[in-house]
């Protein structure tokens, strides 16, 4: 079963029953007050509980005129009925050991009989509590989907306690506190549906009956009640309440309800005269009921105030993160049906995100007047006059299929395919999984031993849905199918702010150059966030890196001798204005509570560490740079910015690699391997290793970290611990 089936099930259950837990859930989180505030109150006596009833008898008759009950409520007050000596039936708490009253009883306040109402019946009576039993169950159904689904998406059960990786706020958290509150919402609900079941007798009732032991002893000789031996052996925690006898007559006798049974006592001679055991429903109830209401313990009922607070947070993030996936949802709408279309692109998604690159290729296709169709991996078909395959997929799970590509296999090979098409398989997905990309990896080998399909492009893997990768990907697409395909602005760009160019650098033996801009309004950004730049005239996107030096952007840039952004940046001076967006790129920002940072970079990929190192590394972690560029020169531009952070302290340590200077030829990655201490020290310290420069790079560094994780430290690499920003 597939993560989505248990996602809609989770979700039909919350929007079907929203209103109903929303208040089941308020009114909860003011009833968790009232045993909270009960036991707060000064009626408990210290060792009153191991006070024999004996004793606490003869207390009371020294104080009273008669006693009538007993009893030792939830919250372990004793309470005594008796007639006073000035011939008055009162109820109040007493001191067991003084027998003198020490309260009147609690009222129960206003807010508490109001919030009881609503919470067990909504002011609907019988049908009311009909409704909240049921809402109840659902809740139940819900903390059930909800483990299935933590199970489906953490790639089995016994991954069910490890590390969530966080894709966002809401979804981590929604998981974080899902396991924590797991138990006390199941028991929560078990009870509460319970209860329903046990105020509309639908439980089967308890087949136990009194047995009697003897005959009523009609003796005359009369015992005190306090000689009895069983009031003597019996501590006040024992009981619940004893009634006393109404009469003298012999057929009258105490009534003596215990934790787990009821018995008549004899009231001449203390003999226990018939006894009845609770079954299993009558302490079911009783559980029910303090498990439900936290009455009697100060702690479940702090369990239970917190775990009302937590159904409210899950209501709230799940509903964020549906609003959010619709949001992403995108629709297009195909010009061309499937037969009709020479180019075909199939996307396989599970929340959305991926279309949207399926959609900027296509439009960008459409542009240049090609006959394109789109569609799910789940719709695949035979394509009459098609040439061109394009697969854009996700990976979710552990390395599974995307909700709507989980029968493209199936239909691959069982659906005949005419024409012979030449095929490219791009795959989304995130390094912070251990199989990444692993569905477009089935898919691209899937097609490989498909007769009808001719592979174009090798697989291509994309981190975090970076457009600068795909970009990049579209480059060499569309020239190997001999177009010159122009990328149209993603929709969700809005290109609202102005910058001001406050310093460009001489372009340097490397070609790349550095600019620093002023946002002319408040702008929230850090380090690892991209800039969006559309030079004059284009609709094409290119992204930047961004390091934050004070409130500005910095840059680092190559130029290209055709590149259009790359001249158009080049060509601007100072206090000239720029349009540009910024893109957040949370999963590329420097970590707050690692204990050591290693950055790798080459060439232009050093600006968002530039930023890091002088303007969030505020707690001083220890931070290393590696950077490989191609000559001493080159680093010269770069090197106020690195000399102020070790001014600062802020940075450790730096580790340069030349590729073309003469007689050491040097790369990141031979400078890893040389500092493999480093590196090993820091993978082992849960460190955060960041990497941003070219795919190439990223690629060989990786390798070398994952040699040093296992020659050193004898473990795979922990992905976990990797950022990356790679283009
Ligand atoms: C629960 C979950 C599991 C994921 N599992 C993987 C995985 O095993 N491998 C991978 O490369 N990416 C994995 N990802 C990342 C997604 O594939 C990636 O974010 C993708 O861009 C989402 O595209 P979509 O919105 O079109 O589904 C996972 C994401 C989530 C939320």
């Amino acid at each position: 079963m597939t993560i989505s089936i248990w996602r809609y099930s989770h979700l039909t259950l919350a929007i079907s029953s929203s209103i109903f837990i929303l208040l089941a859930t308020l009114t909860g989180i003011v009833l968790a007050f009232e045993p909270v505030s009960n036991q707060l109150k000064p009626y408990a006596v210290k060792n009153a509980d191991t006070f024999s009833l004996s004793k606490t008898i003869e207390n009371l008759k020294s104080e009273y005129d008669d006693i009538i009950s007993i009893e030792m409520d939830k919250n372990d007050f004793v309470i005594a009925t008796v007639f006073t000596n000035e011939g008055k039936n009162e109820t109040f708490y007493i001191n067991p050991f003084t027998a003198k009253k020490i309260g009147n009883l609690i009222e129960k306040a206003p807010i508490f009989k109001f919030a009881t109402n609503l919470h067990r019946s909504l002011f609907l009576k019988s049908t009311g509590r009909a409704i909240i039993g049921f809402i109840s169950f659902l809740l139940l159904l819900m903390a059930i989907t909800g483990v299935l689904l933590i199970i489906k998406r953490q790639g089995g059960k016994k991954h069910f306690f490890s590390k969530i990786i966080k894709e966002g706020s809401n979804q981590y958290y929604h998981i974080i506190i899902g396991r924590y509150a797991l138990i006390p919402l199941i028991i929560i609900t078990i009870s509460g549906v319970y209860l329903s079941l046990e105020k509309f007798s639908l439980l089967p009732s308890d087949k136990n009956v009194h047995i009697s032991n003897k005959e009523i002893s009609t003796e005359a000789s009369k015992l005190n009640m306090t000689d009895f031996d069983l009031f003597k052996s019996i501590t006040l925690n024992d009981i619940e309440c004893v009634e006393f006898p109404f009469s003298n007559d012999v057929e009258d006798y105490f009534v003596l309800k215990l934790k787990d049974k009821e018995l008549y006592v004899n009231q001449y001679n203390g003999e226990v005269i018939s006894q009845k055991k609770d079954g299993f429903v009558t302490l079911a109830s009783s559980y029910s009921m303090i498990l439900h209401t936290g009455q009697g313990t100060i702690i479940w009922a702090i369990v239970l105030l917190l775990t009302c607070f937590s159904i409210l947070f899950f209501m709230f993030s799940g509903f964020s993160m549906t609003f959010d996936r619709r949001k992403n949802r995108i629709k297009i709408k195909n010009k061309f049906s499937k037969d009709a279309a020479e180019y075909i692109i199939l996307v396989g998604s599970e929340t959305g995100s991926t279309f949207g690159f399926a959609k900027v290729l296509y439009n960008a296709l459409i542009a240049q007047g090609k006959s394109v169709f789109v569609s799910e991996l789940n719709t695949y078909s035979s394509y009459k006059k098609a040439a061109h395959l394009v697969v854009f997929t996700s990976t979710y799970g552990d390395g599974e299929a995307p909700a709507n590509a989980r029968y493209f296999e199936k239909l691959v090979r069982t659906i005949p395919q005419k024409n012979k098409l030449q095929y490219s398989v791009v795959g989304f997905g995130s390094l912070n999984y251990k199989s990444f990309c692993k569905y477009a990896i089935i898919v691209d080998a899937l097609l490989q031993s498909h007769q009808k399909f001719i592979p174009n492009l090798s697989l291509r893997k994309i981190n975090n849905q970076s457009f600068i990768a795909f970009k990049n990907w579209v480059d060499f697409w569309s020239k190997s199918k001999g177009l010159n395909l122009e990328i149209e602005k993603p929709e969700k760009i809005s290109h609202s702010k102005l910058f001001k160019v406050i310093n460009k650098s001489k372009i340097n033996s490397d070609h790349s150059f550095l600019i620093e801009l002023e946002p002319t309004q408040k702008t929230h950004f850090a380090s690892g966030d991209l800039l969006s730049i559309y030079p004059k005239n284009t609709h094409t996107e290119r992204l930047y890196s961004i390091g934050k030096i004070g409130n500005n952007v910095l840059l680092s840039i190559k130029k290209h001798e055709f590149g259009i952004c790359s001249n158009y940046l080049n060509q601007l001076k100072e206090n000239d204005m720029l349009f540009a967006d910024i893109k957040q790129n949370k999963a590329f920002h420097f970590p707050t509570s690692a204990k050591e940072v290693v950055m790798i970079s080459n060439g232009t990929g050093i600006a968002p560490f530039l930023g890091m190192i002088n303007n969030e590394n505020h707690n001083h972690i220890k931070t290393y740079l590696f950077w490989g560029g191609r000559t001493k020169e080159s680093y010269q531009m770069y090197s106020k910015h690195i000399d102020k952070a070790f001014y600062n302290k802020k940075l450790s340590g730096i580790y340069l690699s030349f590729s073309n200077e003469e007689n050491q030829k040097k790369y990141v990655q031979n400078a890893l391997a040389e500092n493999e201490e480093l590196i090993s020290r820091v993978l082992k310290n849960k460190g955060v290793i960041m990497i941003c420069g070219s795919i190439t790079m990223r690629n060989g560094v990786l390798e070398t970290l994952e040699n040093i994780s296992s020659s050193k430290l004898n473990i795979p690499l922990n992905m976990n611990q990797i950022k990356t920003d790679c283009y």
